[in-house]
């Protein structure tokens, strides 16, 4: 649907299908298989919910999501890697820059070591999670964060201020 439509984008492996729908890591490997197959480009999401972070295993679950999507991608220039923290989701608790870069850096780590440096260093690794016109440039300006994923605030117009935020490191 989405490629008669001439959507060239689509989001796979959101918190609210892996719960919702049950959707397994494999599953949402499949999708992004299927959906690189179909000439789309996909923004894969992945992220801990809050019992997992407090439990202390918030990067192997994220790097076991990862490893499900990477063994799928044919072609790393259609795929941006979405880390969302799902107590972060619509929740306005965004996770700190800190939090943010902390994940995105061993995202990039865990791409280096199981795909190849020129992956690790091209692939976009944007953040999700409660972003806002107020929190946006501090998470911005985080070195492995390449973006974000937007939901509530992108019907306000600070959405504006979000997207010159991330535009920083392009220009
Ligand atoms: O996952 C998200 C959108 O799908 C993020 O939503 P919020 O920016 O509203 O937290």
């Amino acid at each position: 649907m989405l490629v008669n439509l001439s959507i060239p984008w689509v989001i796979i492996g959101h918190s609210e299908r892996r719960a919702l729908l049950n959707e397994s890591n494999e599953f949402v490997g499949d999708k992004v298989a299927y959906a690189l197959s179909q000439g789309l480009k996909v923004i894969a999401c992945i992220g801990e919910t809050l019992e997992e972070r407090e439990s202390g295993s918030t990067m192997a679950v994220v790097a076991a999501q990862t490893k499900a999507i990477a063994g799928k991608v044919t072609n790393w220039d259609n795929v941006v890697l979405a880390y969302e923290p799902v107590w972060a989701i619509g929740t306005g608790k965004v996770a700190t820059p800190a939090q943010a870069q902390e994940v995105h850096c061993e995202l990039r780590k865990w791409l280096h070591e199981n795909v190849g440096g020129d992956i690790a260093a091209s692939t976009r690794i944007i953040y999700g999670g409660s972003v806002n016109g107020a929190n946006c440039k501090e998470l911005a300006a985080q070195p492995d964060v390449d973006g974000f994923l937007v939901g509530g605030a992108s019907l306000k117009p600070e959405f504006v201020d979000i997207i010159k935020a991330a535009m920083v490191k392009k220009n």
